[in-house]
């Protein structure tokens, strides 16, 4: 993150630092710890006369500011910076009228955020906003691949090795198959780092994570007015790429209509922006994934059999993790060690009955699951050498303990008086539960807390963020 962006000469030094200016230190602390879980490096500041000062040595790589301030509103200091010639700047706002919103935009503001909004939009607005400003390998410079390495001894693994060094030199479109958490992303930026395309973008994107109605404009982009909300041109993932490799996860979500415009594109190396006249000629490896059987798909008409075709030209099958139980000791002390240095708490050891025992269980969640597993003992192991016995119990379903029985008559009578919302009323509570407990039980350590739930402190923050958002 240290590494500095190249600056014009005689200009100031961009740090490739995202700034924060806002009053509220509550969203100041929301969304940058939901940056920094995206590998941004965030400075905060609670109001522009801070900024004023760190300018004099110092340049973003990309500002969020609010409007309402104390001292200089946001949009003032937008204008200052506009006329300095430092952006992107991205203008949130709790005030959603279109005088302000319009104001932010002609001032120059790259986008807008609606307060209160959600992390994830928040997070895709800045890569994107950063996207269209840096090019490609400056890009590489802010955004920081994880430093992940493929691992594992087995035979099944060492032919995927194998494959991996055979094709990633080609330009092949790559096929990679395999259960969810096996590792299908860390093939494809395996693929991406071993090709000459290395020093351009690898651009990843989870289809089965985005609305049908918007996937076609996040691969493609689309112009200001080609629809209701786009504001101004935006690039789509395909520019993103150029020059590098675009990762299509879930590829068998893919909605036929949006099958067809992607082949057209694979076939024709061209394409339009939603709502665009000009031609765009692009040059990006694809390595698509999926957890499904493509070609049952196909069979079932829910897959184009041609698109199958270009994209399964070499195919990467993954083994799930029961598959290949004798690399499970060797990841879960590599797991166990990175996530102490992570988490920054003393490095614990498996007893060798633990590593046993944790070969002979099945992993569903494949190498994720047993990966969360380890970040958790690393944090709720209670002596050094890590005991079978404080593997714990199976989850709360397999041993049927009593909380989901209480769970079941309560949904059984809301059911029963017709209540509304009955799935989301319930997960907020178990959310809630979770959160508190683990917080309570790691004296409010967000990361502590996120590795002893399983989950991401990026799921943590949001839903820390969901829930506060929902208090006001
Ligand atoms: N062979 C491996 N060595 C080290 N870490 C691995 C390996 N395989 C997977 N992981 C880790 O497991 C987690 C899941 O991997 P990844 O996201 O690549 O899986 P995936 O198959 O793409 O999952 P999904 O289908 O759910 O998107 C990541 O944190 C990754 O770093």
């Amino acid at each position: 993150m240290s590494k500095q962006l190249a600056a014009p000469a005689g200009a100031t030094p961009v740090n490739g630092e995202i700034w924060i200016v806002d009053d509220d230190r509550g969203v100041r602390f929301v969304l940058a710890a939901a940056l920094r879980d995206a590998g941004l490096a965030v400075r905060e500041f609670d109001a522009a006369d801070a900024v004023r000062e760190a300018l004099r040595t110092q340049r973003p790589a990309l500002l969020l500011t609010d409007v309402r301030m104390p001292g200089t509103s946001g949009l003032e200091l937008l204008e200052e910076l506009q006329r300095q010639g430092i952006g992107p700047v991205i203008v949130m706002s709790a005030f959603t009228d279109v005088a302000t919103t319009a104001a932010a935009y002609r001032a120059g503001a790259a986008d807008y955020l609606a307060k209160p909004f959600d992390l994830d939009q928040a997070v895709a607005t800045v890569q994107r906003a950063l996207a269209d400003s840096i090019p490609g390998d400056a890009l590489a410079a802010v955004a920081p691949m994880p430093a992940h390495a493929l691992l594992g001894e087995s035979a099944p693994m060492r032919e995927v090795f194998r494959l991996i060094g055979r094709v990633a030199a080609s330009d092949l479109n790559v096929l990679v198959t395999g259960e969810t958490g096996t590792g299908k992303e860390l093939v494809a930026r395996a693929l991406h780092e071993e090709s000459a395309r290395r020093h351009r973008t690898f651009v990843a994107l989870n289809t089965a994570a985005i609305p049908s109605e918007l996937l076609e404009s996040e691969l493609f982009g689309h112009e200001a007015g080609a629809f209701t909300g786009a504001q101004r041109r935006v690039a789509g993932r395909f520019e993103q790429a150029e020059g590098g490799t675009l990762f299509l996860d879930e590829i068998g979500d893919m909605p036929l209509a949006l099958q067809t415009r992607l082949l057209r594109v694979l076939a024709g190396g061209e394409f339009y922006r939603v709502g665009g006249r000009e031609l765009i000629r692009c040059n990006v490896r694809i390595v698509a994934a999926t957890h499904q059987d493509l070609d049952a798909r196909v069979a079932a008409g829910q897959f184009r059999a041609d698109l199958k075709h270009r994209l399964d030209v070499v195919r990467i099958a993954l083994p799930a993790l029961r598959e290949r139980r004798s690399d499970i000791p060797l990841l879960a002390q590599h797991f166990l060690a990175a996530a102490a240095q992570e988490l920054k708490l003393p490095l614990k050891r498996f007893a060798r009955a633990t590593l046993k025992a944790l070969a002979q269980r099945d992993f569903p969640g494949n190498v994720r699951e047993l990966e969360n597993l380890c970040r958790r003992l690393a944090v709720i192991a209670p002596g050094a050498e890590i005991l079978a016995a404080d593997l714990g119990a199976q989850p709360p379903e397999a041993s049927g303990s009593d909380w989901t029985e209480a769970l079941r008559s309560w949904a059984t009578q809301a059911l029963a008086e017709g209540e509304a919302d009955i799935h989301a009323r319930a997960r907020e509570a178990l959310d809630r539960v979770l959160l508190e407990a683990a917080l309570a039980a790691h004296g409010g350590h967000r990361q502590h807390a996120a590795a002893a739930l399983g989950v991401g402190r990026n799921t943590l923050t949001r839903k820390l963020g969901a829930s506060r958002t929902r208090r006001r």
